[in-house]
């Protein structure tokens, strides 16, 4: 074709141009925006009435001035809808024009003819006109739902494809007319296919229909996303806190909004989503974060630490917990001036009684039985006196020493720490507790005593590559009783059950909504530990069962459901991969029967991309040379091998002059990274160098799980280089 400037190409450049200008105007309004939130920020104490106020008015207008943060580099805007004129009845069950617009209609007469910008906030003119409509408002909704079949009163929607902040094109689907991309759209295909740099980036300009069916999915629901390796889900559930965030902003800013991932790398590599879509309060850690009352200081041996995070530790505590409760043994004299008052011992077996039947949390239960006994000392007093006593009196009361004696002596003050520590170090309490839950065997385990199941000597011939493996590791010591809590060496499994103790003890604060990422490796005890901070409140569940490393990795998501608390939760599969090409799914998928698992297969959106399987005899060699090979195409390059191979790797890469980093240091600059396999969960890199797979699966229990994790970090290109065998499936 010639190069001859048809009327088509003028109108289009035209068209470009008016929404270059769109683009300026928005961004020049969204500075005064901001301009304005700082000037009230700075003149907030002088109208603030008093300190208090002047604080809280000073932190919102804070908040304001952060989520009014405008980040030259990500478009404003991405999109636009023109809704058609409106024509014909709406049908006969939907909203009505002037019914508040809750985005659930086909029907939308009061946008006839109108034509909105969707972008990541609102953005409105000095007199209030809107210039960009965030992403999560009602209307913003058929951005992302509306289709040829149902286009929901939008004539056309249109994409914006951008560079660096600069708008470079547009796409139009006529839905009036018929027209729809769908997964065919070039502003899509070039948004999943672009070289990935850095942290995770938000997908709001292209979150596809069944993604925005969860992130729109009410805060009512819990809700639990099975999707194979890169179909989303982290980009889900991050999108649907934002979400939630503005539609319940009040409820949802007093409550909280928790995020919980695996591991502090992976925190670090999703914690730009969020203020990126202007959500700057969002909590979010690690499971080992949520429990970390006391520090970890010691390591389980695996067969110990599967007993701890075992569901029937949480009635063995239950059942420790309630054998502090005793029985009334002497009646209660408390002598009060002229007075002495008496308590007989039937009526203490009441209110002992009483309140053991209300199962309130054992604090609150010893307050309670306090409260009791002091009314029971009033009603004589009142009958004597022939009049009230005061709240001085009250207090004093609650305060006496026969009172306090006889609590301690029913109903002893008891601390999560302590009690485990009674728990793990008294037999005798622990067999009681754990009467036919758990066998000799393992209450020898808790306490220290059995030798591991399957600890036969590594070093023997015959040994498994596993057991070799973790003979390299140090003998893992287990808890460390001392002569108290505080002297105590604890585990990261004992944090889990002094959790579970807190949570009997005390009534623990809870979260409007909890997102939980690879939930797959959750334990039963995990669960229960984010089932405690969600209990009044929601869960995005997350994961994919093929991915579950942990010993006690979910076989069924019933099971983890129920111990989150969360029974009825709907369980939907995501099967459309935006990350891995489809060569490598297909590679990795033959681990898939090995698995175990029982999950839908996927699909991947990307035809590009290369997969390279190759024997080699020098594994650094290779390496080294792959490492240059990727360097010369753009994105990010990591080389993944099994932990205790990261290190040579690295020095080999070094020597030969190339600069590498650390998953632990997200802001290097180096391109090359170099990740121990069971670090790798939930992250992507461009390129990605696989090194000898063998010793990634013989490093541990569940390691062709660890593998199939491992296989899919690639967005474009994944080199496999192996000097021994490829474990079975692959071969
Ligand atoms: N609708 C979308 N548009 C563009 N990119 C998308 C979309 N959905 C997901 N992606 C991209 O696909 C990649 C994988 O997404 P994400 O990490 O959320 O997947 P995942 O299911 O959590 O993967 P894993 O199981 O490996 O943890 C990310 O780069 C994400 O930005």
């Amino acid at each position: 074709m010639g190069s001859t400037v048809t009327a088509l190409d003028l109108d289009l450049d035209a068209d470009l141009a008016a929404e270059r200008q769109h683009l300026a105007t928005s961004r020049a309004a969204l500075a005064q925006m901001r301009q304005r939130a700082e000037a009230l920020f700075s003149t907030g104490d002088q109208v603030a009435g008093d300190a208090y106020a002047a604080e809280t008015l000073g932190r919102t207008l804070a908040r304001r001035v952060a989520e009014l943060a405008d980040d030259p580099t990500t478009p404003l805007f991405f999109g636009r809808l023109d809704f058609g004129p409106a024509t014909g009845a709406p049908p006969a069950d939907d909203d009505r024009p002037g019914d508040p617009d809750d985005g659930t209609d086909g029907w939308h007469a009061d946008h006839a003819g109108r034509r909105y910008h969707v972008g990541r906030r609102h953005v409105t003119d000095d007199r209030g006109e809107p210039l960009v409509l965030d992403w999560r408002a009602p209307v913003s909704r058929s951005f992302y739902r509306a289709s040829a079949r149902d286009p929901q009163g939008v004539a056309v929607r249109r994409r914006f494809g951008f560079s660096n902040g600069t708008l470079t094109s547009f796409e139009d689907e006529r839905l009036d007319r018929g027209e729809e991309l769908g997964t065919a759209s070039r502003i899509l295909t070039a948004e999943i296919e672009r070289p990935r740099v850095g942290p995770m980036r938000d997908i709001v300009a292209t979150i596809q229909p069944e993604q925005d069916e969860l992130v729109r999915a009410d805060l009512a629901d819990s809700i639990c996303v099975q999707g194979a390796p890169g179909t989303g889900k982290t980009a889900v559930g991050l999108h649907r806190a934002a979400y939630l965030l503005y539609l319940h902003r009040e409820r949802l800013r007093r409550s909280g909004v928790l995020i919980v991932g695996p591991n502090r790398t992976f925190l670090s590599y999703i914690a730009a989503v969020l203020p990126a879509l202007g959500e700057v309060e969002v909590e979010q850690a690690t499971v080992e974060d949520l429990v970390a009352r006391v520090p970890v200081r010691a390591v389980d041996d695996p067969a110990v630490a599967a007993v701890k995070h075992d569901a029937r530790m949480a009635e063995v505590l239950r059942r420790a917990v309630d054998a502090y409760i005793g029985e009334p043994a002497e009646p209660i004299m408390v002598s009060d001036g002229s007075f002495r008052w008496r308590i007989g011992l039937d009526p203490l077996h009441r209110v002992v009684e009483e309140t053991r039947r209300e199962r309130l949390p054992y604090a609150t239960g010893r307050e309670r039985v306090r409260a009791r006994v002091v009314a029971l000392l009033q009603r004589q007093a009142e009958a004597r006196r022939a009049e009230s006593p005061s709240d001085a009196w009250l207090r004093r009361m609650g305060k006496a020493t026969p009172v306090t004696a006889f609590l301690d002596a029913v109903w002893p003050a008891l601390t999560p720490e302590g009690l485990v520590h009674a728990l793990l170090g008294d037999p005798q309490r622990l067999a009681a507790a754990a009467d036919g839950l758990l066998d000799a065997e393992e209450q020898a385990r808790l306490r220290g005593l059995a030798t591991p199941a399957g600890a036969a000597d590594p070093t023997a011939v015959g040994a498994t590559e596993p057991a070799r493996a973790s003979a390299r590791r140090p003998a893992p010591a287990g808890t460390k009783l001392g002569r108290t809590p505080k002297a105590t060496k604890w585990t990261a499994a004992d944090a889990v059950l002094i959790d579970e103790a807190a949570g009997l003890i005390e009534r623990p604060g809870g979260f409007g909504h909890v997102v939980v990422d690879e939930a797959q490796d959750l334990s039963p005890m995990q669960c229960r530990v984010i089932a405690r901070r969600s209990e009044h409140g929601s869960i995005t569940l997350l994961g994919d069962l093929a991915q579950g490393t942990a010993p006690w990795a979910a076989a069924d998501w019933r099971d983890s459901l129920r111990h989150l608390g969360k029974p009825d939760a709907v369980v939907v599969p995501l099967t459309v991969g935006f990350r891995v090409p489809a060569a490598v799914v297909a590679f990795a998928n033959r681990l898939l029967p090995a698995l175990a698992v029982d999950v839908p297969p996927a699909e991947s959106l990307r035809r590009d991309g290369a997969l390279d399987v190759r024997t080699v005899d020098d594994l650094a060699a290779a390496t080294v040379a792959e490492v240059r090979a990727a360097l010369a195409f753009d994105g990010s390059v990591a080389v993944i091998a099994a932990d205790d191979a990261v290190g040579d790797l690295r020095a080999a890469l070094d020597a030969a002059g190339v600069d590498t980093a650390t998953v632990d240091e997200p802001a290097a600059t180096a391109r090359v990274t170099v990740v121990p396999a069971t670090l790798v969960k939930g992250l992507e890199y461009d390129h990605v160098i696989v090194v000898e797979p063998a010793a990634i699966v013989a490093a541990e229990p569940r390691g062709l799980h660890r593998l199939y994790v491992v296989l899919t970090r690639a967005v474009s290109r994944l080199a496999v280089l192996h000097a021994r065998p490829l474990p079975a499936p692959l071969g």
